[in-house]
């Protein structure tokens, strides 16, 4: 048996905002990662929109070393993992890395929905689960109350929960000795067939694929030739090495360890996450259970402004999907905005920011069309089909059954905002299948359809409960619903691109809404802009917006040039990010009218 009682590998899970990328960036500081001149704001968070948003998107693996009390040094390698409900996934596929998780609880905020979700995937996943209560500095810190909300809502003991302030420092060195205690060494054969798990590759310019694994037997080096299990292809290992959190170079990864692996992989397809690695001379390795391919729950469809860019970002897609295994998508044509790609994302979170990465990173001028979910369509001939594309939504002569997702909603709610989110749940069309009084918050589960839940639920949720509700949800079946297909018409002309899927009690009401707010977005033109509203062949609604000539230089006097010529170009800019549909100039603003739209 290799002796591995030295090495703990462990993530840290919390609900967002609970201080885990601080209680990361501490260790790094307290074990030597960098020194204080090198250590950032949040060295974890890197990528740049990471930072401006102050959350976590991808898990990022850090190898330290802690001389504890006891003498023994310990490798430590902690991956990060993200808190938002739109990125569980990322946290079961961190979570197979290691063998036990530090549980971060806000000691004042208490635990919440997201804590919980992950909490039971580390322990169905067979960790040691560590709690701690953190910003223990802050005065309404209730250590006690929260201790019994961990043993009440999630079930585990909290008698020796660690006290610590990831902000001040304080607790932090306790938190490390007893984790060294408590979460247990790995298991493996250093001697044995390499057997490695890629839990995370990315594409990096200058590198290739860097893949991020923790090995589960043998040992990698420089030099070696590996097979990826998938795709039977050999390459030869270029580096291996940790991020501590610099990238840095090793001798060899070994069993127990989680490194990252340069193999001069230039297809960005070629190490996928979840997959197997070992040495080609050991091909009959078994492979690992990988992980859940995951569903995206959102659909939306992306055009470039300009068609010439559509090859560009093509190329972006296929660079962000090796970043992001959740990310799918594939060309979608449509009649009004021309050839684009329709995208699955995990939740509008993940829709916004990879939006914002294709605009900033690729420099892509894009139009977003309105989200949806996924639909299951009987037709007449017995077929099953899913709509993820409401324009691409068969006939009703040939539809027997349209069924809509349902999601069964865990929500942890303080007492006095009970009533606000049970209102909003049953005008979100919700079922009530549980509710338990607990200490101080109570727990509502409710079965609600996942369109009315992905748009503008979280954020409606937190409105309505001052930001103390929180909540996770997740896919549970297809059910009958009688939705029908609102198609908008600009001038007469249906425009596929903005056809929505809705509820028919809600048709009218949202087509009004809908034409309402697409007045306020749609410029004013040289033409009158008709704007309907249509189920079938029925108009249900209709706005006009007024034709107007919108004369910039109108407003310039005295012939200042250089004036008139910042004027123009900043029409010019502002131009950008609309789409010509016919004779119409229409603004990404107007796409997305439906989520301005309440229901
Ligand atoms: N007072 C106090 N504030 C803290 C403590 N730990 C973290 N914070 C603050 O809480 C906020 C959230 O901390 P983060 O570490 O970014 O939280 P996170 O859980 O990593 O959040 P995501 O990365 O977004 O999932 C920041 O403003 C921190 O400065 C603490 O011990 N005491």
């Amino acid at each position: 048996m290799s002796d591995l009682s030295h090495i703990r590998n462990f993530s840290i899970i919390a609900h967002i905002d609970h201080g885990k990328s601080t209680l990361a960036d501490r260790f790094i500081q307290m074990c030597g990662g960098l020194s204080d001149r090198e250590m950032e704001a949040q060295v974890l968070d890197s990528m740049d929109l990471e930072r401006e948003r102050g959350i976590t998107i991808k898990a990022h693996s850090v190898t330290l070393h802690y001389k504890a009390q006891s003498g023994k040094t310990y490798q430590l390698n902690f991956i990060d993992t993200p808190g938002h409900v739109d990125f569980t996934y990322e946290v079961s596929r961190s979570l197979a890395a290691c063998e036990g998780a530090l549980l971060v609880v806000d000691a004042g905020q208490g635990v919440e929905a997201q804590s919980v979700a992950n909490c039971y995937t580390a322990i169905e996943q067979g960790l040691e689960v560590m709690p701690v209560l953190n910003k223990m500095d802050l005065p309404q810190a209730e250590p006690e109350r929260v201790k019994e909300e961990i043993e009440h809502i999630i079930g585990i003991d909290a008698t020796d929960a660690v006290p610590c302030s990831a902000k001040s420092g304080m607790g932090v060195i306790d938190v490390l000795e007893r984790l060294v205690e408590v979460i247990p060494a790995p298991e493996g054969e250093i001697d044995a067939p390499l057997q490695a798990l890629i839990i995370d590759s990315w594409f990096d310019n200058y590198l290739g694929v860097v893949s991020l694994v923790r090995v589960k037997h043998g040992r990698v080096k420089k030099g070696d030739k590996i097979l990826v299990k998938s795709t039977g292809k050999v390459h030869q290992v270029d580096s291996v090495g940790v991020f501590t959190p610099k990238h840095t170079d090793m001798p060899d990864l070994k069993a127990g360890e989680v490194g990252f692996i340069i193999a001069g992989i230039k297809d960005i397809h070629g190490a996928p996450v979840g997959d197997t690695l070992t040495l080609s001379s050991t091909p009959d390795v078994d492979v690992l259970p990988g992980f859940q391919r995951i569903k995206p729950q959102v659909y939306a469809g992306l055009f470039p402004v300009s068609s010439d860019d559509f090859e560009d970002f093509r190329e972006a897609l296929q660079k962000l999907t090796l970043n992001d295994a959740a990310l799918q998508y594939e060309p979608e044509s449509s009649e009004a905005l021309g050839f684009g790609f329709r995208i699955g994302f995990l939740g509008m979170l993940h829709m916004e920011i990879i939006q914002e990465r294709l605009e900033r990173e690729y420099d892509l001028d894009l139009i977003t069309t309105a989200p949806t979910v996924v639909f299951e369509i009987v037709q007449k001939n017995g077929e099953i089909i899913y709509v993820d594309n409401p324009s691409k939504l068969p006939d009703l002569s040939s539809i027997d059954e349209m069924r809509e997702p349902i999601v069964r909603a865990n929500i942890l709610v303080p007492q006095e905002h009970l009533g606000n989110v049970i209102t909003l749940c049953i005008e979100k069309r919700g079922v009530q299948r549980d509710m338990q009084f607990l200490s101080s918050q109570v727990q509502v589960c409710y079965d609600l359809p996942m369109n009315e839940v992905v748009l503008d639920f979280f954020d409606r949720l937190k409105s309505v409960s001052r930001g103390y509700a929180s909540l996770d949800y997740s896919f549970d079946r297809f059910e009958p619903a009688n939705l029908v297909k609102l198609d908008v018409l600009i001038n007469g002309e249906k425009v596929d691109a903005l056809a929505l899927i809705v509820h028919r009690d809600q048709a009218h009401y949202k087509g009004r809404a809908l034409t309402e707010k697409m007045k306020e977005l749609i410029p004013r033109q040289m033409f009158d802009v008709a704007i309907q509203a249509a189920i079938g062949g029925q108009i249900v609604a209709r706005t006009t917006v007024k034709a107007l000539r919108k004369n910039v230089l109108a407003k310039c006097y005295g012939g200042d040039v250089s004036r008139k010529k910042k004027l123009l170009e900043k029409q010019k800019a502002g131009k950008k990010r609309m789409k010509q549909v016919g004779s119409v100039e229409i603004p990404q603003e107007a796409f997305l009218a439906v989520l301005k739209v309440d229901s």
